[in-house]
Parts: C-alpha cells; structure tokens; sequence
C-alpha cells in the first residue's frame, strides 16, 4: 500500500488495513484548491497535519470549500519528503491509551508550496492577494516569531529584511509575513485573518507585534506608506486572534513505523531532514483543544461545528494560561530536561519514576492550580487530572523528552515566568515554590550537555543553546563550581524568565541547587529525590 492519490484507488486493501480513506476525490478537490484557494498555512509539521488539516478534512468532506494551501517555510525538501511525496495527504495514526489505533488519510492540503523557492514565492503572493482567501495560520514554533536578539535588540537578519525592500522575499519569516500583508494591501485589503495556533501566551498577540515592528521599520525608513501600517493596526481589516492548540504530537516514531509497514505500507518509513525525523504519517493521542478567539474578520468556516472553540478573549486566555503556564507545558519541560539528564526514552515511562511524578504533581497541583482561572470548557482540575493520569502515562504514545528539551529557552519565560510573576502580582509567598526553581536549575544541569551518569549527549537544537553554554563554560561534574557567577548572567535576563530572578528568592535557590546537581554523578537524581520525594 502506498499513500498517494493512484494508491488509494486500491481501497479494498486500506479498508482490509482497518485505514479510513478520504469520502471526496482528492485530485479534485486539490484542482478546485489552485482554482480558488481559501486558506494558508505556514509550517506544516506534525501537529499541523495531526488537527488543522484533519479539521480542513472534515469541511471538506461535507461539501465546505476549505482546502489549504501549506507552506514550508524552512527546508524546501521538507515539502518534498514529506507531503509531496504523498501527493500533500498525511496518515494520521491516532495512539489511544488502551492500546488501539486509529487510522485516517488526511487529505486537507491542495497546494503545497516552499517559500524559499523563487516560483513557489511568486505563486504565493498571487495567493494571498487573492480575496477568497481569508485565513493565513501558522505553527512555525515560538522562534518563528523571533525579532530579536537575546539582548532585545533587533537582529541582524530583521535589520536587514527592515533595509530591503517590502515586496521583496525576506528571510526572517515574520518580515515575510508582513510582506505578504503589504501585498494583501496592494491587492486592495480584503479582511484577512492571521492565526498563530503555535504553543505560548498570547500568540496573536505576539505576532501582530512582530510584523506591525517590521512594517514600523518600513514606514520609517520611507519604504513604505503608513497607510499600509494602519489597515495591519485595524482589526476589522486584519485579525491576530491569539488561539490555544493541544494534542501532544510526538516526531514519527520508529515503533509506529514498523507496525504501518508490518500492515503493508510501503512508504510510511521514518526518514532524517537533517535532525528532524520526517514521515507520511503522523502519530498523535487522541485528546485535542483548538480554542480561537471570537475577532475573526471575513468569510470563515463554521469552525464550532467541527470541534474548535471560537470564544471570547477570556476564554481563549484562561484556557492558554492553564495549558501553557500552568496545567500541560510547564510540566512537559520539566520532564523534557530531566528525562534527558537522566536517560529515560519517553514521557510515559518517567511518569512510572516516582521522584518525577512527584515532581510535576507538585508543579501542577501545588505550584500552577493556585493562580489558575478556570476556562470554563474544562475544570482546571478536570483537565490535569487527565494531563497527569491518562495523557502523559499513555504507554502507546512515545513522546520523547529531547523533542519537548528543543528551544527550551524560547520557552521558560512562559511556562514558568507567567507563574512567578502572578505569584509576585497576588502577593503570594514565593518560597512555596518548590518545583520551578528545581526545574531551571535542572535546565541549567542540562546545559552541560552530561547526562547524570556522566555521559555526554547532543542538547535539542535551541538558537540560545550556544550563548547559554558559554556562560557555563568550565564547570565540570564533581568540580567545585561558583554558582553565582556561572548562573548570574542567565538568571538576570528578563528576556529569557520574563523576570529577572534576582528580584526574586528563585535566583539564590536556583544556585543552591545547580551547586547540588552537579556534585557529581548521580546527583541530580539524589537531588530530585529530596527534594521531591521528603
Ligand atoms: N507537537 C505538538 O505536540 C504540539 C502541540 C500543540 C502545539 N504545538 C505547536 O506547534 C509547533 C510546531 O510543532 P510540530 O510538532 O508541528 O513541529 P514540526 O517540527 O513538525 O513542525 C514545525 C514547522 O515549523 C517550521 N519552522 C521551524 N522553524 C521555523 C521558523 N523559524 N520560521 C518559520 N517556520 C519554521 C518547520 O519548517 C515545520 O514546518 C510547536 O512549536 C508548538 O508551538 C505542537
Ligand atoms: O511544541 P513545543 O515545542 O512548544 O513544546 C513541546 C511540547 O510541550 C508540546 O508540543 C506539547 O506536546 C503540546 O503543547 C501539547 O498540546
């Protein structure tokens, strides 16, 4: 069996495989897609084609035109390898906790396009100019959004994209963004929406401000009118709502692999695009939250009849504050770090390690339910309970903590930094902080790049990995270190915790206990066990 458009035509052989097949002709609907396309998506990953694909499915498959067209931003190749290669449809393999599956060709996607390629850009802004597209969203990871250094100035490449001209292909890819929003202008404004369905608070937020920067520079430098600025400004005209998506979306794993092959795929091998493990398929669990806020502007589908929450701002924010800060991801990073420099393989099997579950049962019950509000579509209890006994101990779903360990600096400030700074605005004691100051100092443990038994390993790709490590430069396990003057430079930066932790009790903790966990082999797990299990 081969996952293409001529090999779906052998349906009996994907019905025998227990594989649900698309109920639309999928050339079709990709000619209809070219013809008048809808809607645009930037960085189609894992969990791009696992829920906003499948979700574009649906529609489509009741007879809604919204086909969509995904756009790498990154390497070309990953177009090529990854959904191209599979004429743009994706197997979706959800993992269920009791051990079944369920398989799904997703065939959401008409176009696939690499920016980096001066045709496919070309055909891009032809696209966005196009008035019958009124959706661009994107799950480009938190450093897509990155204008600037880790000092906050500006960076050179944005510097550059600021010094060039608008309508030109810019490499920093919120630049990009907001050239093709100078050409959605040109082409006459039609409303549009541009949505970050990636992992952080207030993600429309965040981008709006980057790409109205961006376009700031522009009208300054006199290359272009603040006309353009002011219809970006105008949330009539453009709309970043901010959004939260959940469904824990682990790389293909090999183990998956082997059971698609085993079915009688021929093509759903697990392959290398540099580091990154690329695939046909997708392998996700079977919880899932899309929550958008209620700003949208211009023709959009009925998203509610499909599972996605269009909801008010507060919601939206309540329900970011309790996954992102609070209930989900804090926990996720600290048995990131922690199941690396401790050599566990996946997620599931550190929540059997009873010093880690006390761990993040104490960073979740303890440290993030005091400041959390409730939603209102999920009690915050309700849903940590299923964070912390069925989705993270899903013995099916092989997450690994080096792929939650990458860009951990582009992500502290939120998962841990929006806690403190309540703790700080609540007045609250900061001293009942037990797990977050231990989980920095295991980040910082991490940094040295030596597992706890001693070993060396290759950190996550992380674009402050080198600047962090050079701080840390000379310290070596069982060596005497001065904690203070490694950790200061990193522990001050507001940039990367939100806060500067020596305004904090956190700082001086944090030192006490990286000067424990690097004491020497074994020590961070004697560490964790004092600290979680007394
Ligand atoms: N995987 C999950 O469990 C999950 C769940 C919820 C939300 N998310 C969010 O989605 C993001 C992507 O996760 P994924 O699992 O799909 O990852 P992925 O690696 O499969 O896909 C990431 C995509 O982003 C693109 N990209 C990377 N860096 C970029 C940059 N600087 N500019 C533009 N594009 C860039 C890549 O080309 C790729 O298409 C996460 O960072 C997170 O914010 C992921
Ligand atoms: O996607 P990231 O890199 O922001 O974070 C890694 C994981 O914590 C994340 O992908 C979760 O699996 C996801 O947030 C679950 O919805």
């Amino acid at each position: 069996m081969e996952l293409t458009i001529d090999g779906i035509k052998n349906k009996a052989d994907f019905e025998k495989a227990g594989v649900e097949l698309p109920s639309f002709d999928v050339a079709e609907m990709q000619e209809k897609g070219k013809a008048n396309p809808r809607w645009i998506h930037l960085g189609p990953g894992n969990i791009f084609r696992a829920f906003p694909a499948r979700v574009a499915h649906d529609l489509i498959a009741d007879g809604e035109h919204w086909p969509i067209t995904a756009v790498v931003p990154m390497n070309p190749e990953e177009l090529d390898r990854q959904l191209a290669a599979h004429d743009l449809m994706t197997l979706s393999v959800t993992l269920n906790p009791d051990g079944t599956r369920g398989l799904k060709v997703i065939a959401g996607i008409s176009e696939g396009l690499a920016w980096a390629r001066p045709d496919d850009y070309a055909r891009l802004v032809e696209i966005v100019k196009d008035p019958g597209v009124t959706m661009i969203s994107m799950t480009i990871t938190e450093k897509g959004y990155g204008i600037h250094d880790s000092q906050g100035n500006l960076s050179e490449q944005v510097l550059e994209d600021i010094a060039s001209d608008p309508r030109q292909f810019h490499k920093n890819t919120m630049a990009n963004i907001a050239g093709l929003l100078v050409r959605r202008y040109d082409a006459g404004g039609v409303p549009i929406n541009v949505m970050s369905f990636d992992n952080f608070s207030h993600n429309g937020d965040k981008l709006r401000d980057s790409v109205t920067q961006v376009m700031r520079g522009w009208v300054e430098g006199g290359k272009l009118d603040a006309a353009v600025l002011e219809w970006v400004e105008n949330p009539e005209k453009v709309a970043f709502p901010v959004s939260v998506i959940d469904k824990i979306t682990p790389r293909p794993n090999e183990s998956v692999a082997d059971e698609l092959t085993e079915l009688g795929f021929t093509d759903m091998k697990v392959e290398l695009l540099g580091r990154t493990p690329i695939a046909g398929f997708v392998n996700a669990e079977p919880t899932e939250y899309l929550i958008i806020e209620d700003v949208l502007v211009g023709d959009v589908p009925n998203f509610d009849k499909y599972g996605v929450n269009v909801t008010s701002r507060k919601v939206a924010d309540d329900f970011e504050n309790m996954k992102v800060t609070t209930c989900l991801n804090p926990l996720h990073t600290a048995l990131a770090t922690a199941g690396v420099v401790l050599g566990f393989e996946t997620i599931d099997a550190e929540m059997r390690d009873p010093a880690l579950r006390a761990f993040v049962e104490q960073l979740g019950r303890k440290e993030g339910l005091p400041v959390v509000v409730n939603p209102g579509i999920v009690d915050p209890e309700d849903f940590l309970n299923e964070v912390l006994e069925v989705r993270f101990p899903n013995r099916y779903l092989p997450d690994n903590p080096s792929r939650i360990a990458m860009d951990t600096s582009q992500k502290v400030g939120i998962r841990f930094g929006e806690t403190i700074k309540k703790y700080i605005e609540q007045g609250r004691d900061l001293g009942e902080l037990k797990a977050i100051p231990l989980v920095i100092a295991i980040w910082m443990r991490y940094l040295l790049a030596v597992d706890d038994s001693g070993k060396p390993f290759d950190p996550s790709p992380d674009p402050l990995l080198d600047e962090l490590q050079g701080h840390l430069k000379g310290v070596e396990l069982g060596k005497p270190v001065d904690a203070h003057a490694v950790l200061q430079p990193i522990l001050s930066n507001p940039a990367i915790f939100g806060v500067n932790l020596y305004d904090t009790p956190l700082a001086q903790r944090i030192e006490q206990l990286f000067t424990e966990l690097v004491a020497g082999t074994g020590a961070v797990r004697a560490t964790l066990n004092k600290e979680m299990m007394a």
